[in-house]
């Protein structure tokens, strides 16, 4: 008898970051994060534009505890007013369900929060390795000026979440304050 389930191989590109084959991919461009920006005068500037924020590549597995999804993520380095930009950010469907960033090319930051109003953020350049622990909603923000660009892997079942996130966001968001990076209190948070 074989397993139901035969083992394979995905070919990371050095040089783009994208996967081979590619998978599914998940493009995010500003229109479809609109309402995530906080400054909304400056989105109603460039959406017409529509800069291309992020790109993920998904190796195609079942969504069942028995496997474990990976991809790479491109986000690509910009700011919508003085804010970089940024993943959507989500908790997991199942809240419990941990997730490894290991980071491949450029730097940027992993912010992460939970229900209970819990902040935390983590660093990240090419050998970085993240845990982002289970329970905790996670985003990342690209501050550098290069793609940033990282792998992950997470439980099969743990799904997305965006809920509060979409509407509210993380309690902080990472802007550009006269050159630096900075961590600012988002106005519009309120904790669930
Ligand atoms: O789902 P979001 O928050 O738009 O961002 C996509 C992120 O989610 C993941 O696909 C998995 O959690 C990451 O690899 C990727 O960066
Ligand atoms: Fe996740």
């Amino acid at each position: 008898m074989s397993a139901k389930f035969q083992p394979f191989t995905t070919e990371y590109e050095f040089d783009t970051g994208k996967l081979n084959p590619e998978g599914r991919v998940i493009v995010r461009k500003l229109s479809h994060m609109k309402e995530m920006y906080l400054d909304q005068k400056a989105v109603e500037e460039r959406v017409e534009e529509d800069p291309l924020i992020y790109e993920v590549y998904n190796v195609e597995l079942p969504e069942t505890m028995a496997h474990i999804q990976h991809c790479t993520t491109i986000l690509y380095p910009g700011k919508i007013g003085n804010e970089y930009f940024m993943t959507k950010g989500h908790y997991h469907e199942i809240l419990d369900r941990a997730e490894i960033y290991f980071c491949l090319k450029g730097k940027g930051q992993l912010i992460m929060q939970t229900k209970e109003g819990d902040f935390k953020k983590l660093e990240m350049v090419p050998g970085t390795i993240a845990y982002v622990a289970p329970e905790w909603a996670h985003r990342t923000v690209n501050t550098g000026d290069e793609p940033f660009i990282f792998f992950a892997a997470y439980p099969g079942d743990a799904g997305h979440d965006y809920g509060g996130i979409e509407t509210e966001g993380f309690v902080k968001l990472s802007v550009e304050e006269n050159g630096e990076q900075k961590l600012i209190d988002n106005p519009r948070y309120q904790k669930v």
